[in-house]
């Protein structure tokens, strides 16, 4: 189906959101009155520059409280569609939404708004124009749609139709079963916008907080298979109002609208997209650092020992248990201080997960090959962290780790990567999580908020079904300090006791505790004795859920990268959140004395 976006939902002067639209591969616009009026082009500059970028312009919009006003009233309404209407003919608009009417001085009567609502599409008609009306779900009189449905069909007029808007109808917890009985050639339009479940006021929630499909709470691709029923056969359309994408770089959020519409595409069964191949673990991380010396410090105490030493690049393979990290100290990645720059993912079909990958828009990266080397696929993920899908070892695929000489034994042992956390640039969150359950068909877990001693963390984890792979997103208050950057590292060991007294012995420092927290443990739970003074010395902090018993602790920060090790028992499944607040605040008042 084509696919439209509102030119509300990007950022920057109308040009640039024209152009990050086209980009993205959205074949038209809805272009809102705003950002005409606002712009230095003229109607058929802005029409010209459309159909340079191959947009065609879907919709024209909006046109409010013109319907069920005193006679006086909407003769003025008249007035100001001619007006309006003469200007989508310059600009090559044939589709105008008018919304439900808000006015204080609109009547509560539905045969005068078909009545007037059929004057106005009589006027649009003579200009080649359809009128396509949307049920505000704070309209004064007019909030469903089926109300603004059944005017409509009083209406009776063919240049009259009703414009849905999934926002305005899933909001309201409106039942979208009946519009399978719509006739299709009277729904003239159809906007798309998800939203997070949020107990507000329905004009704020709508104005401020919806965003792409996929990325709330409600069930776009439902009503969309409705809408299908009736063979609606316009435009896909994206209608965001979001105080985050209005910010964001306009290129980006197009790309990440696409993905969305591409992603509800393929479940609503209208456009296939290759296959998620989900992947089953993770091969590696990578470390990127101008400086050998503390990464390999903090390695070596965390239990690693090098095991191997890339062929043709100096990246070094570091071993302990199941875990691997590479260090890259090439001179290209040494800009940016020490930061985790790489995800290898285990995967059944890595050309597979790229095809995928690619569908949905990633950035396909260059294999960067020497000769020899595995041909890794990799794309990037939205905040830049590059991704590889590595073969698992013992198949077909070429297996990563042939490009490794110099191999030595590795401590062999439990440990394993039990999660990667990145903090991702503020505007990036849900496209984050969008991308990473969409294009590597990992599950989003519910989002939880964790309290900041500078504000407020977001946090949200994506998985597969085996706990195989966990990668943590967060996002966090404006960067004050390396704890807006941070990124981390979690190793699971099967005793964490034991784990943080060796990296401790070695030379590590762990992030200390306030004693307070362990006073208030004891008050939570009971201790066997000693325990609790076990985890005091150490700095381990403690959680239960309905499942087990989660034990983890800090290590200091190099650059923007600390490990976290940590113990799961009995099948927990979380990540510590009730802790987060107290390490946050623990790592706020530890750097400085951390190296990082
Ligand atoms: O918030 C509004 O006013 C508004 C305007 C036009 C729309 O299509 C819409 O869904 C909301
Ligand atoms: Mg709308």
């Amino acid at each position: 189906m084509r696919t439209s976006i509102a030119t509300v939902c990007l950022s920057g002067p109308l040009t640039e959101k024209l152009t990050a639209a086209a980009r993205a591969g959205f074949d038209g616009v809805e272009i809102f009155e705003n950002d005409l009026l606002a712009s230095p082009l003229t109607p058929e500059e802005i029409r010209a520059r459309c159909a340079d970028l191959g947009l065609t312009i879907d919709l024209y919009q909006p046109m409010r409280d013109v319907e069920a006003l005193p006679e006086a009233e909407f003769a003025r309404s008249l007035r100001r569609a001619r007006h309006k209407f003469a200007l989508m003919r310059r600009l090559g608009a044939d589709t105008v939404l008018v919304c439900s009417s808000v006015s204080p001085d609109a009547l509560d009567d539905d045969a005068l708004a078909a009545e007037q609502l059929a004057r106005l599409a009589s006027l649009a008609q003579d200009f080649g124009i359809r009128v396509a009306y949307e049920a505000l779900a704070w309209g004064r009189h007019i909030s469903t749609w089926d109300h603004a449905w059944r005017v409509v069909e009083a209406a009776d007029h063919p240049a009259l139709g009703t414009c849905l808007d999934s926002f305005h109808i899933l909001s309201r917890d409106g039942d979208p079963k009946g519009i399978a009985d719509l006739p299709g050639e009277k729904i003239f339009f159809l906007q798309l916008a998800d939203a997070p479940r949020l107990a507000m006021d329905v004009l704020q929630w709508s104005r401020h907080h919806r965003c792409f499909p996929g990325q709330g709470g409600f069930d776009v691709a439902g009503l969309v298979r409705q809408v299908l029923r009736t063979g609606y056969a316009g435009p896909l359309s994206l209608e965001v109002f979001n105080d985050v994408f209005r910010q964001a770089d306009a290129a980006a959020t197009a790309v990440d609208a696409q993905r969305s519409l591409r992603m509800l595409q393929e479940e609503v069964g209208t456009a296939p997209l290759p296959p998620a191949v989900v992947p089953t673990g993770v091969a590696f991380a990578e470390l990127v650092t101008p400086d050998a010396q503390p990464v390999a410090g903090l390695l070596g105490a965390l239990g690693f020992a090098r095991a191997a030493r890339h062929r043709g690049k100096p990246v070094d393979l570091w071993q302990r248990g199941d875990a691997r990290v590479l260090v890259n100290t090439g001179p290209a990645e040494r800009r940016e201080g020490t930061r985790l720059a790489a995800i290898g993912l285990t995967s059944p079909d890595p050309a597979g997960a790229a095809r995928r990958a690619e569908a949905l828009l990633a950035p396909v990266l260059p294999r960067r090959r020497a000769p020899g080397d595995a041909p890794l696929e990799a794309v990037a993920a939205p905040d830049g962290t590059e991704l590889f899908f590595c073969a698992a070892p013992g198949g077909d695929a070429p297996d990563w780790r042939a490009d490794f000489t110099d191999t030595a034994p590795a401590p062999a042992d439990g440990c394993r990567i039990d999660h990667v956390a990145l903090t991702q640039p503020w505007h990036h969150f849900d496209e984050a999580a969008l991308f990473h359950s969409g294009v590597l068909g990992l599950r989003p877990q519910a989002s939880v908020d964790v309290a900041d001693p500078y504000g407020l963390q977001r946090s949200r984890a994506v998985t597969d079904d085996a706990g195989g792979v966990r990668i943590v997103l967060s996002v966090g208050p404006a960067p004050t300090d390396g704890t807006a950057h941070a990124q981390h590292l979690a190793l699971a060991t099967d005793d964490v006791v034991a784990a943080a007294r060796r990296f401790r012995a070695a030379g590590g420092t762990l992030l200390p505790i306030p004693a307070n927290y362990y006073d208030d443990l004891a008050a939570r739970y009971e201790f066997a004795d000693g325990e609790l003074e076990t985890y005091r010395d150490l700095g381990i902090l403690y959680d239960r859920d309905a499942h087990g018993v989660f034990r983890h602790c800090y290590t200091h920060t190099v650059g923007r990268v600390f490990v976290e090790l940590l113990q799961r028992d009995g099948g927990y499944r979380g990540y510590g959140a009730p802790n987060a607040p107290v390490r946050l605040a623990a790592q706020h008042t530890a750097r400085g004395f951390t190296g990082g």
